[in-house]
């Protein structure tokens, strides 16, 4: 990882990173807290779990072993809730379709690394018609271990082909920018939910509030110009 040398490669975490919708799985989380009598609250979606796996949220939830049967349930009780919800609001963060077209033409390679199921990707790729951006979609059943684990970015980097080195991660989580860094990659952070300066503090190299325009600095490396 080097903060001079351009990305050959850009990896896109998905929820609170393409979509804006973090408060929406958190208003889920809460209810289906709420439905198994669980004292949760809000912040802990947003802090402790947020770019986790269901895998791992929901044991830590209820404070045991969850049976597979039984996780797949409350998994899809929460996800299918999320989805009825942010549905009226889906859309792209600001500035993604622009970005994701510049980096395009640009020649680098594009991944989705996403902590989410795979019904929660084809809602906000498909219905966003994004998805034939990308070269590689990870997902929650690439991996054994979610962010912080570096595992989903350096399964999209392989999928790529391309050096984890050479990759660089947006990412609105603490436990993503975590794993991109984890991962030996560079890390931009998007504020949707999380302070800049939160970010920043966990690695992130630069921070951004949407796609509509990056750090001069950044857009200059990722594009391959210099400032004048
Ligand atoms: O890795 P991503 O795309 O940010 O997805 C993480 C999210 O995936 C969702 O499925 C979980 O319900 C969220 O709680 C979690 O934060």
């Amino acid at each position: 990882m080097s903060l001079s040398s351009r990305p050959l490669a850009a990896i896109f975490d998905l929820d609170g990173t393409l979509v804006d919708n973090m408060r929406f799985h958190v208003q889920a989380w809460v209810a289906l807290s709420h439905s198994l009598g669980l004292e949760a609250p809000a912040e802990r979606f947003e802090r402790e779990f947020n770019g986790r796996r269901n895998e791992e949220i929901l044991p830590a939830l209820l404070g045991r072993p969850v049976p597979p049967e039984e996780l797949a349930r409350l998994a899809e009780q929460k996800e299918s809730h999320y989805r009825a919800l942010f549905a009226p609001h889906l859309a792209p963060l600001r500035g993604t379709r622009e970005l994701l077209v510049r980096l395009r033409d640009a020649g680098l390679q594009l991944a989705v690394a996403s902590a989410g199921p795979r019904a929660n990707r084809a809602f906000v790729l498909d219905g966003l018609e994004l998805r034939s951006f990308f070269s590689h979609v990870a997902g929650a059943e690439d991996v054994t271990r979610g962010k912080p684990a570096p595992d989903l970015f350096l399964a999209a980097a392989r999928a790529l082909g391309v050096e984890p080195a050479a990759c660089v991660v947006f990412e609105d989580a603490v436990h993503g920018i975590h794993a991109a860094r984890a991962a030996g990659m560079l890390a931009v952070g998007v504020t949707t939910l999380t302070p800049a300066e939160v970010l920043l503090e966990a690695g992130a190299h630069w921070v951004t509030s949407d796609f509509a325009s990056l750090p001069a600095d950044f857009d200059a490396l990722l594009f391959g110009y210099q400032i004048r």
